[in-house]
């Protein structure tokens, strides 16, 4: 039997904060091979958090139980700080909205792209500018050896998501993690930063997982989705049934999804049914 690129089966997160306990995933399951996952839901249903237990970046006020969660049949479970970090800098890799608040103000493209990865290697400087000219041009950026010299605030945002996905892919993670990794981007750039994303992982045979608003990205990138709602799965399907998704939750995300040729419901006018999160 093949062993899943990734297995996370009854995950649950809960926070405590002020004496307020919020239970932000609940007993989640699912399984990804060399694949892509689109995991999708309303704000709060618990998508970044169920993504940030996979990458062990939960903060410490919150709690996270599962009986697995491994990655390529190995026990992410009992993982020490030390042993987190070093996952996250080889072996999975976190995508996130805005290249601005994760892009180091004080750093050139260059060191960005080459510092996590200098820290796991015995490289050159100048073996790690090769590479991260590479990476650059994997990413569609014209003339990298220019780019390799910029300040974050040099770059457009469509730039700065490229750089971070080059910063992300140079140490060849198994497994990445997308979270709303194209919201802050205009639609056309989005489409691009989706294109080479789509690309990328079909090349490099990495598993993904793409938390998303956005169902349209979602049904044309990945090949299932997860629909989470107050913290649950509510349904699993393939991303090419998502149109004919049953779930009444599905169904008015589906219908509460911005058109550009017809007004659409509010997602707030959407009866919701205690029912669902049992
Ligand atoms: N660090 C935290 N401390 C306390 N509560 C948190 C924290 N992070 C998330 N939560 C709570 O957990 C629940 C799920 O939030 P989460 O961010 O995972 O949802 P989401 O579906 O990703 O939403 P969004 O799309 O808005 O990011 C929410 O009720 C949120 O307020």
């Amino acid at each position: 039997m093949t062993v899943p690129l990734l297995e996370v089966r009854d995950l649950s997160v809960t926070f405590r904060t002020e004496g307020v306990v919020t239970q932000a995933v609940r007993n989640v399951s699912f399984v990804l091979g060399r694949e892509r996952l689109g995991i999708v839901g309303e704000s709060g249903s618990g998508k970044s958090t169920t993504g940030r237990a996979v990458l062990g970046l939960v903060p410490a006020h919150g709690s996270v139980s599962a009986s697995r969660l491994a990655l390529n049949g190995e026990d992410l479970r009992h993982l020490t700080q030390h042993q987190w970090s070093r996952y996250r800098g080889r072996r999975m890799a976190l995508v996130m909205q805005d290249p601005k608040f994760s892009l180091n103000p004080i750093m050139t493209v260059e060191k960005q792209i080459t510092e996590a990865w200098r820290l796991h290697r015995r490289t050159t400087a100048a073996e790690a500018r090769k590479h991260a000219a590479a990476m650059l041009e994997a990413v569609s950026i014209d003339d990298p050896e220019r780019v390799l010299r910029l300040y974050p605030h040099q770059l457009s945002g469509g730039m700065g998501q490229r750089v971070m996905i080059a910063a992300m892919l140079i140490a060849e993670p198994e497994l990445l993690i997308a979270d709303e990794a194209i919201s802050a981007l205009d639609v056309t750039v989005g489409n691009e930063v989706l294109a080479i994303l789509d690309r990328l992982v079909a090349e490099r045979g990495m598993g993904l997982i793409f938390i998303s608003h956005n169902l349209t990205a979602v049904a044309g990138l990945c090949d299932r989705v997860v629909v989470m709602y107050g913290g649950r799965v509510v349904e699993e399907c393939a991303a090419r049934d998502l149109a004919h998704a049953r779930h009444p939750y599905t169904r008015a995300l589906l219908a509460a999804a911005p058109s550009l040729d017809e007004p659409r419901a509010s997602l707030a006018s959407v009866v919701r049914d205690p029912a669902w999160l049992t």
